[in-house]
């Protein structure tokens, strides 16, 4: 991946880097579309100057980004330089303050398009789970959220149990281990199978030998066994 330019005037998201040694400039960012093939509407995200502050705080500022459909995408960029809250505008959950995102066709938060929601899976960096919950119990909770019926969810809790080698489903999540807990933040992140899918820090509490394995096969792997479109997913650098 490529380093971003940190001495750049403008100040702004900061140094997002991209797993294609694409540079995102601040301030002027070059984005992944210049080299894009023809199919210029073949994008899952889509990012045009995008602005969003705290208070006075400055944390995204004229951003672009494009994310093709069908890859799997990473943002790099130092503790606090705005990843978490670039990706919380992507998915809906907290607004911008200008600027356009467009996300699998339409704004997020777009009435009637499913982003927050069935299209999409989040996985946040601070995993919302619930101690009480068994793993069954957190899988069904995300299965009625997303309207899928009982059948879907057991077919689906079984596969993701199996798939990413989870520890019994009546076992409860407060006695799980960190890697489990983000394994099963990650099944329910997937189980509506999305188009997209959206990873906050996923090698938080993953060795650190481990750590480029799991995101080269792990990502890989999950993305082609679970039929997804898309992967944006966020690193800190060191
Ligand atoms: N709700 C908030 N209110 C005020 N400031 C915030 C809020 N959330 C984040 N910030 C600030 O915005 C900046 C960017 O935070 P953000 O969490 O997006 O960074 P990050 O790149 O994801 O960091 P990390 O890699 O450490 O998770 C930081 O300076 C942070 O303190």
């Amino acid at each position: 991946a490529a380093a971003s330019d940190r001495n750049n005037s403008t100040p702004g998201p900061a140094n997002c880097t991209e797993t294609q040694d694409q540079l995102i400039k601040e301030g002027d960012m070059k984005d992944l579309e210049a080299s894009l093939p023809a199919a210029q509407d073949n994008f899952a995200i889509r990012c045009r100057d995008v602005c969003r502050s705290y208070g006075k705080l400055k944390v995204l500022t004229n951003l672009n980004l494009t994310v093709p459909q069908g890859q799997i995408y990473g943002l790099l960029g130092p503790s606090g330089c705005g990843k978490t809250t670039l990706l919380k505008c992507i998915v809906g959950t907290l607004k911008i303050s200008r600027g356009h995102i467009t996300v699998l066709g339409k704004p997020p938060a777009f009435p009637g398009h499913e982003v927050p929601g069935k299209m999409v899976g989040y996985m946040p960096q601070d995993l919302a789970l619930y101690n009480e919950f068994t793993i069954s119990d957190t899988l069904a909770f995300f299965g009625r959220i997303h309207g899928l019926t009982s059948k879907e969810t057991r077919a689906r809790m079984d596969f993701l149990i199996d798939f990413l080698h989870l520890p019994q489903k009546h076992s409860l999540v407060r006695n799980l281990s960190g890697g489990q807990r983000r394994r099963v933040s990650l099944g329910a992140a997937l189980l509506q199978n999305p188009e997209l899918l959206i990873l906050d820090e996923p090698t938080v509490g993953v060795d650190p030998v481990l750590r480029a394995k799991y995101v080269t096969a792990c990502l890989f792997s999950v993305s082609h066994a679970a039929g997804l479109q898309t992967v944006l997913h966020s690193h800190v650098s060191l």
